[in-house]
């Protein structure tokens, strides 16, 4: 028996297993593939459709996470779906297996984050599914969202000689998981967290997913691809070169360090490149644009406040490369957060 990896079980799920007719007479516009499905709706519009999961031990344990956290980030991961596509958030669907040691309070606590975020990013909470689970909690978000008709940003369609950029700081969410996985504090509230660690704290437990950057993308019409940084930026930038079969250059010199990772990195001996190539759950927004459309993104961001930084560029030669202060190229593998791995 082969040993089960995720990234090559997606792939086997990308080869056509239903018929394009089918899919075609369902009103599929993007099936699997993407951050989130697209498929026919109103004359104008299109449904957007996405599903995450997120499972106690694996994406978080008692001393990780408090439960308000697990219930916003729960549906905040699957926003950052929602904005990787353009689209606007609209109702979700929660799914809890819950195991029997769970009290009611917890489970309040955790629809209290939930509810948290589904009024900050404006979704409704529309129902959902409820079981026990053998030993430990497990949560679902199905959500959908709406985007203009054939205009949602796909990871497919980046172009040669474009430039790429990130809208914010990577590798703070796993450095801040580091921090508490080595701290072994059950349930630390941030009020006893030092100043100097919040910020990368704060990112794990809640990250921000970044809905107006995804639409100001889509609305420039001006951004070629793009796609959520769930997983890290080696794996994210590797799923834009291959759906748009195209190469990434990343420039080393080029990537944005938050001044808190690199204290704390200096401080437990990491490396900053490790956690930002590597980590995952960051929830910026990885895209491309051409070279003659970046000044015109850079000044929208600014004035909407949001961080627009260029790390690379994309080019003719297949796979995911990154120049460093030397100026030599290296290939960098498909890693990064891989279930089964
Ligand atoms: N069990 C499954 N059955 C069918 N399609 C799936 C399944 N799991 C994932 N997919 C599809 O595979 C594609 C990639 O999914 P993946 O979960 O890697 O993306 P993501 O949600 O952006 O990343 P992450 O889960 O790391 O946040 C999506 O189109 C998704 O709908
Ligand atoms: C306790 C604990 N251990 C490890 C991690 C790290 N982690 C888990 S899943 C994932 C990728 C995103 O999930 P998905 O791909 O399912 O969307 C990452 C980086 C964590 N959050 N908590
Ligand atoms: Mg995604
Ligand atoms: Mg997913
Ligand atoms: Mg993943």
């Amino acid at each position: 028996m082969s040993k089960l990896d995720e990234f090559a079980l997606i792939q086997f799920l990308n080869h056509k297993k239903q018929s394009e007719e089918l899919q075609q007479k369902l009103g599929v516009i993007k099936g699997i593939g993407d951050d989130a499905a697209v498929v026919q709706h109103s004359p104008g519009s299109q449904l957007v459709m996405t599903c995450d999961t997120m499972v106690e031990t694996i994406h978080f344990n008692p001393y990780t996470m408090l439960d308000e956290d697990v219930g916003y980030k729960a549906l905040a991961s699957n926003l950052s779906d929602i904005a990787a596509m353009g689209a606007v958030p609209k109702h979700a669907l929660i799914s809890l297996s819950i195991p029997k040691h769970y009290s009611s309070s917890r489970l309040k606590k955790i629809y209290k984050g939930l509810y948290e975020c589904a009024n900050e990013f404006e979704v409704a909470i529309i129902g959902g599914d409820t079981s026990k689970s053998p030993k430990h909690l497990n949560i679902s978000v199905t959500l959908t969202g709406e985007v203009e008709t054939n205009q949602a940003l796909l990871r497919s369609n980046a172009k040669v000689n474009d430039l790429l950029f990130v809208t914010g700081f990577l590798g703070c969410s796993a450095a801040g998981l580091h921090y508490l996985l080595e701290k072994q504090e059950r349930h630390l509230t941030s009020a006893k967290l030092s100043l100097d660690i919040q910020p990368l704290v704060q990112a794990h437990r809640r990250p921000i997913p970044q809905m107006k950057a995804g639409r100001l993308l889509l609305e420039s019409k001006r951004c070629h691809s793009l796609n959520d940084i769930s997983d890290g930026l080696a794996s994210e930038a590797h799923e834009i070169s291959e759906a748009s079969k195209v190469g990434i250059l990343i420039n080393e010199d080029m990537i944005p360090i938050h001044p808190t990772l690199r204290a704390y990195c200096d401080l437990v001996g990491k490396s900053p490149l490790d956690w930002i190539l590597y980590g995952g759950e960051d929830y910026h927004l990885l895209g491309t644009v051409s070279r003659s459309n970046v000044e015109y993104l850079q000044s929208r961001f600014q004035r909407q406040g949001i961080p627009f930084f260029i790390l690379g560029e994309v080019i003719d030669q297949k796979g995911v490369h990154i120049k460093d202060q030397y100026g030599n190229i290296k290939k960098i593998q498909k890693e990064g957060y891989n279930h089964f791995n």
